[in-house]
């Protein structure tokens, strides 16, 4: 199922959505390559940083099922990269309001559903951001680097990346209960496990994604589409349209959302240090954000910060990021020398590259 609103770009691309199948993730293929320093004057500006060492990148963006990730992983020579050992740390967090009038949010954006969840076609945010020269820009840049992941510069969320389907499967098949609980969807990208939470009555649940333009043009679209009338846990809700904009949305769900892009550790700053009440996470969900061994220590220090002492993460990650090092093994050994957390597997997904749903809770609780 598709819907569009509002879609008035050029024909090329209405041309391209009417290929686009029935509820079907419509998402490019499972490759994603980082960033290729080096050759290019504009790879160069990118890996301003030195360090730079050749490897390919092998992860999986949102693609049916039925894809077959060894396949998807097979060493390709056009994906070896170059690597600039670029930390992030350079975007500043802050929160996102929510603007009043929510049909605003969904202009131009086209729907697809997923699992009884609405989520924006990527193609179509591609091709309305991509010729704007946009503050952050980083949609051009991922296209004209061939790259989902741009070290400190973009780190993926425009896609939705499959280890987000595993857990969201992990949380039905544990009835994970979330009445009650404050949630946040770390990294969270399109937000689908977020958006899961509270249509399972989450009592808050907060977004955090490193770009802004993730959360400005996918991540508040995702939840707006999302948060109807009758939007509760039974399937797929009627989504909203323009002529409803204030009479059948539930601003009480939005109501109950925040919003935040930005660095990690930047981002418990905020959360800490600002100037709203905040009340420690009893859940943080997680997908594929250990792909980097660069990024552990911040996403560490950020979830023992923001974890309530009780609370748990779920964690789904591959076993392995090939070009960028990290994956559940080499994290779960960073969080075993740091002695702060316990981890558990819960689930594993054997098909052709594992896949995990990690439990963490502290050690003390
Ligand atoms: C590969 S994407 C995964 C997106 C989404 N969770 C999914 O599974 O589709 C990784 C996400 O982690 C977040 N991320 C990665 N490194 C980060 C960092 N150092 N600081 C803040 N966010 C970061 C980004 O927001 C990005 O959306």
């Amino acid at each position: 199922m598709s819907f569009q609103f509002n879609f008035s770009i050029e024909e090329k691309a209405e041309n391209e959505l009417e290929t686009l199948g029935d509820t079907a993730l419509q998402l490019e293929s499972a490759q994603a390559s980082l960033n290729p320093g080096g050759s290019t004057k504009k790879s160069k500006e990118i890996s301003s940083e030195e360090n730079v060492h050749k490897e390919s990148l092998c992860a999986h963006e949102a693609t049916p099922k039925t894809a077959d990730p060894v396949a998807n992983c097979s060493p390709d020579k056009s994906q070896v990269q170059v690597l600039p050992k670029k930390r992030a740390g350079f975007i500043v967090a802050k929160e996102h309001n929510i603007p009043e009038d929510f049909s605003k949010v969904l202009e131009n954006k086209v729907m697809e559903a997923v699992q009884g969840l609405y989520y924006v076609n990527i193609s179509v945010v591609e091709m309305t951001l991509s010729n704007d020269s946009h503050e952050e820009d980083i949609v051009s840049k991922s296209i004209s680097s061939h790259s989902d992941l741009i070290t400190g510069i973009y780190e993926g969320g425009l896609k939705i990346w499959e280890c987000t389907f595993d857990l969201m499967d992990y949380l039905s098949e544990a009835e994970m209960q979330f009445i009650n609980k404050t949630v946040l969807d770390l990294g969270c990208g399109a937000g689908l496990l977020g958006i899961l939470a509270l249509k399972r009555k989450a009592k808050k649940v907060h977004f955090q994604d490193y770009n802004h333009t993730v959360i400005d043009e996918i991540t508040l679209p995702n939840v707006v589409a999302n948060c109807t009338d009758g939007g509760g846990d039974g399937g797929i809700s009627e989504p909203p349209s323009k002529k409803h904009k204030k009479a059948n949305f539930i601003p009480a769900l939005m109501s109950k959302c925040r919003f935040f892009s930005g660095e990690w550790a930047e981002f418990s700053q905020l959360m800490l240090n600002g100037n709203k009440p905040f009340s420690k996470y009893d859940l943080i969900l997680t997908s594929e954000t250990i792909y980097n061994p660069d990024y552990y220590s911040a996403l560490h220090d950020t979830i023992s910060e923001l974890l309530d002492k009780n609370g748990r993460v779920y964690l789904a990650s591959k076993a392995h990021y090939f070009g960028v090092g990290g994956g559940v093994h080499i994290f779960e050994k960073f969080i075993e020398e740091r002695n702060v957390f316990r981890t558990r597997t819960v689930k594993v997904i054997d098909e052709g590259l594992t896949r995990y749903i990690i439990e963490m809770a502290f050690k003390i609780s």
